[in-house]
């Protein structure tokens, strides 16, 4: 072996020894991620991203995976000639949005998913929040101040709705085969109907229901960032609503960010908003001391 041979097999070596302390702390832990819709057009990010997920199952950490489909669900609407609304970064869902909706996310989308996850050697299965009352979901209420009359009324944004109750039983069912589950964001509501939910809160009620270490959301942007476009690093509960009132978050980051929130103070130990472009993001974050992304925990 040549000496730079030598030294980049001693660096790979330092790599996994630098890992050590996080796969020995995070053994038999759930770590929950959302891989959004932006972040899935390319194959070659899709296939590093499922070579993540199966070695995060081959060091004992559990991951559970929801998935978006936004772009993909706004490309099948235009196709079919749909018009599509989004009310601060949620989709406006008459019956015929929520029914595409869950075609193209339980279809072809997760059942996809399923598909990079056995080429890289893991055992997937793909489920929405349909399938063993995972998610039972409840109308979503907005409300907005007409500016003028300074009146507060009721938004309808149709059949959007958030997880009321869930139950882990077919995620825990699924993760003691040795499984790791891919969920669509559906769920049925109490009232029959079939709600669209968007992925990242769907995602950030079930690392709350699991307890989960981390939850990843990975996206098409740095992390959270400044009015300067600079990225930030740590955030707390309070610093996210002074960046909602001073309008630095706005559109998909809204619900994303009240997800974050919501999770961490309600049983998940911290969230992450990260780059899905970027390869191995997740790894990286977690496995090495460098880290990337924001990270956001309780106050
Ligand atoms: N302060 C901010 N920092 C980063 N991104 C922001 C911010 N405010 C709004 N955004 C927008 O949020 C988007 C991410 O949300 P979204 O489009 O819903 O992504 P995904 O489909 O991955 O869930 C970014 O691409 C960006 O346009
Ligand atoms: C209510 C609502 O907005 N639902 C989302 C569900 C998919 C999603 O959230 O996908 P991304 O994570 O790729 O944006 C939608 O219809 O687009």
């Amino acid at each position: 072996m040549s000496a730079s041979e030598n030294t980049i097999t001693l660096s790979k070596a330092e790599t996994l020894i630098e890992a050590l302390p996080y796969f020995q702390r995070y053994a038999g832990r759930t770590f929950v991620v959302k891989y959004g819709g932006h972040a899935m057009g390319d194959p070659k990010a899709a296939r590093e991203f499922a070579d993540d997920i199966v070695l995060l199952k081959a060091v004992g950490i559990n991951p559970v995976v929801v998935h978006g489909g936004g772009p993909q669900i706004g490309a099948m609407l235009k196709k079919l000639g749909v018009e599509s609304e989004f009310i601060d970064g949620l989709r406006v869902t008459d019956k015929a949005t929520a029914e595409i909706a869950e075609m193209v996310l339980s279809g072809a989308i997760n059942k996809e998913l399923v598909g990079w996850i056995a080429k890289a050697g893991g055992k997937a299965i793909g489920i929405s929040g349909k399938d063993g009352g995972l998610v039972t979901a409840r109308k979503v209420q907005r409300t907005a101040r007409d500016p003028e009359s300074n009146i507060e009324r009721v938004i309808d944004l149709g059949f959007v709705g958030e997880p009321s109750e869930v139950d882990t039983t077919i995620i825990d069912t699924a993760v003691a085969a040795g499984m790791i589950p891919i969920i669509a964001p559906i769920g049925a509501g109490e009232d029959g109907h079939t709600y669209n939910i968007n992925a990242d809160t769907m995602a950030g009620a079930i690392a709350a229901a699991l307890g989960a270490a981390r939850l990843f959301l990975l996206t098409d942007v740095a992390g959270v960032l400044d009015k300067e476009k600079r990225l930030l690093t740590d955030l707390k509960p309070a610093d996210i609503a002074r960046l909602r009132e001073d309008g630095t978050i706005s559109g998909g980051m809204i619900p994303k960010l009240e997800t974050c929130v919501q999770a961490v103070e309600s049983g998940c130990d911290a969230a992450v908003v990260l780059d899905g472009r970027v390869p191995h993001a997740m790894l990286l974050e977690f496995f090495t001391s460098r880290g990337a992304g924001t990270l956001i925990s309780a106050g």
